[in-house]
């Protein structure tokens, strides 16, 4: 065995060893990596009840609740419609996670992470949407087995099914399209402050949702000509939104599907936020191509979504969409340099990664079309 990895084994049968565990525990020097270790741990094994009382915090709108100030128990469990033990339990649970603020004995008050939530309606659509995360991943080894047929986020997620997409009703698109209409605001911004569109004309939003992405490039450069194409149902709730937010006269939306109809033509600059990674390799290489075809030489493509193994929010690509891509049934999250490889076999070169101020939220990448 290589010596890296016999040091490695070796660490690892120290590290297990009950007897250490004990003495490490023990041992002054050593006892805050002990109990850091220890904490990380119990914090995963936990994780499914801290985000059962989030859960409990957001259907109750504790958050909304306590903006109007500090309450005592018995005051928030009437409006909680709770008996005041149970209020008194779950702010205690809230306080421990830092999602309500203790004042004193019996008073409770918004916390930080609390007010985070207030200021972001997509982080709560989020955690609600997530009842149907949990009931996919009741059983994660089944799903990574490929041996589970019936799945919540795969009836949500309607194009995701064998059907052509694109025969989708209104009806089937509205709980995905609203879902992430909600979660862009928070994503357009980092987009937007991570490449200028100050030098383009026209940018074609690709799988663009709502519009909520153009609506904000339209209205922080007021000289861009926007294009919005999705599936029919789709684009049609894009072309209302660009109505009632007065940008009709710059805003286009056109329904169809990527994978079957040209996209249109004219954009110097075309976007795919939160695509990509919806889809398999051989799909994603498509949209790929479909963008080759709608892009003039020297044009310019932007990725945004989350990737795999970006440092500092690892468990963000790789854990949390990992696993929730693959109870969708489709796509994976990608490293930049395999989305790099893509771009660069279909058509693109100059392929960047640019930062953006919350990783979390998303990366973003830029690439030049090659002629
Ligand atoms: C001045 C004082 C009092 C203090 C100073 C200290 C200070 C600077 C505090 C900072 C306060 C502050 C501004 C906090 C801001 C917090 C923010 C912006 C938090 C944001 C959190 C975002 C979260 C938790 C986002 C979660 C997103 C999720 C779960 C997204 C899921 C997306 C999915 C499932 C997408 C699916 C699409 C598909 C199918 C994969 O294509
Ligand atoms: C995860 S959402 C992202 C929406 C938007 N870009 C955002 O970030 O908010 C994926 C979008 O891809 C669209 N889509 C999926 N398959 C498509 C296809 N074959 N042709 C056109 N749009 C498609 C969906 O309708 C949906 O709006």
């Amino acid at each position: 065995m290589w010596l890296p990895d016999r040091l490695l084994t070796l660490r690892n049968r120290v590290l297990s060893s009950p007897g250490f565990q004990r003495w490490a525990v023990a041992f002054p020097l050593t006892r805050w990596i002990a109990r850091r270790r220890s904490r990380q741990l119990f914090d995963i094994v936990a994780g499914f009840v801290y985000s059962q009382v989030l859960f409990a915090c957001v259907q109750l709108r504790l958050f909304d609740i306590l903006a109007d100030g500090v309450q005592s128990t018995d005051h928030l469990a009437g409006r909680l419609n709770l008996p005041p033990e149970g209020a008194r339990r779950l702010l205690r649970a809230a306080v421990s996670l830092r999602l309500a603020e203790a004042r004193g004995r019996d008073r409770f008050a918004l916390s930080e992470l609390g007010a985070a939530i207030i200021g972001n309606p997509g982080i709560v659509a989020m955690i609600e949407h997530h009842a149907m995360a949990y009931a996919d991943l009741r059983d994660p080894v089944a799903l990574l087995r490929g041996e589970v047929e019936q799945r919540e986020l795969m009836k949500f997620w309607t194009y995701t099914g064998s059907e052509p997409p694109a025969a989708a009703a209104g009806s089937a698109v509205e709980g995905y399209t609203e879902l992430m209409a909600d979660s862009q605001r928070l994503i357009a911004s980092e987009v937007l402050d991570a490449y200028s569109l100050k030098e383009h004309r026209c940018l074609l939003d690709v799988a663009g949702g709502d519009g909520t992405f153009l609506v904000a490039a339209a209205k922080r450069w007021p000289h861009l000509r926007v294009i919005l194409f999705d599936l029919p149902a789709v684009a049609e709730r894009a072309r209302a939104r660009f109505e009632r937010e007065g940008l009709a006269d710059r805003a286009t939306a056109i329904g169809g599907d990527v994978l079957r109809d040209p996209l249109p033509q004219g954009a110097d600059i075309l976007s795919l936020v939160r695509v990509l990674h919806d889809h398999d390799d051989r799909t994603a290489q498509s949209f790929l191509a479909a963008s080759c075809s709608a892009l003039p030489e020297g044009g310019r493509l932007l990725v945004a979504e989350p990737m795999s193994g970006t440092r500092g929010v690892e468990p963000v690509g790789d854990a949390y969409f990992g696993f929730y891509l693959l109870a969708m049934g489709k796509g994976r999250p990608r490293t930049p340099a395999e989305i790099e490889q893509m771009l660069r076999d279909t058509c693109f070169d100059r392929v960047r990664q640019l930062p953006t101020r919350q990783p979390l939220l998303t990366q973003v990448m830029v690439a030049r079309r090659v002629g």
